[in-house]
C-alpha cells in the first residue's frame, strides 16, 4: 500500500500592518495590528531508516527564524510586504520557508479572531 504523508509544524506571530493601497480614508490604510498563526506543511517519503520525512525540531528552527523576523514588527517595513495581505504575506512566508526546508507544499496564514485563513502551493503542485 501506498501513502501520501504531510507533515505540518505551526507558528504565531503578532506584527502591524496597514494596506496602503486601499482608497483615501479606508480605515485598512490606518495601522492596526492581528495576531497570526501559520501552519507549513511537507511532504515527501519518510527516511526508511529516521521514519520521518523531516524532524520537526529542524522545522521548527527555521520557523522560530521566519517568526523572529515577522513578531512585532510593522510588516509594510518589511522588504517583499509593503502591501502586507494575508495573501502576501503567507506567499512570503511560503518562499522563505521552501529555500530552507525541502518538501514545503503548503502554508495557511490564519487569523483566528476574525476567522480568516488563506492558503498557498504552488501551482500545479
Ligand atoms: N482577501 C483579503 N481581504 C482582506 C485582508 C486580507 O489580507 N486579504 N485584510 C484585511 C485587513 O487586514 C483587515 O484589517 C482584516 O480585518 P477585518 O476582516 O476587516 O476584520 P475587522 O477589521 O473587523 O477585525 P477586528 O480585528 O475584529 O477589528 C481586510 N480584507
Ligand atoms: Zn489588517
Amino acid at each position: 500500500m501506498a501513502y501520501d504523508i504531510e507533515i505540518t509544524k505551526e507558528f504565531r506571530f503578532d506584527a502591524a500592518h496597514c494596506l496602503p493601497n486601499m482608497p483615501d480614508g479606508h480605515m485598512y490604510r490606518r495601522l492596526h495590528g492581528h495576531s497570526f498563526r501559520v501552519e507549513v506543511s511537507l511532504d515527501g517519503a519518510p527516511d526508511p531508516k529516521l521514519g520521518w520525512i523531516a524532524d520537526f525540531s529542524e522545522v521548527d528552527r527555521v520557523l522560530a527564524g521566519l517568526a523572529a523576523e515577522l513578531d512585532h514588527t510593522t510588516l509594510n517595513e518589511i522588504p517583499g510586504l509593503e502591501n502586507p495581505t494575508l495573501e502576501v504575506i503567507g506567499t512570503w512566508i511560503f518562499e522563505r520557508a521552501a529555500e530552507r526546508l525541502s518538501g514545503v507544499v503548503r502554508v495557511t496564514i490564519h487569523r483566528d479572531s476574525i476567522g480568516e485563513r488563506c492558503t498557498i502551493r504552488r501551482r500545479g503542485a
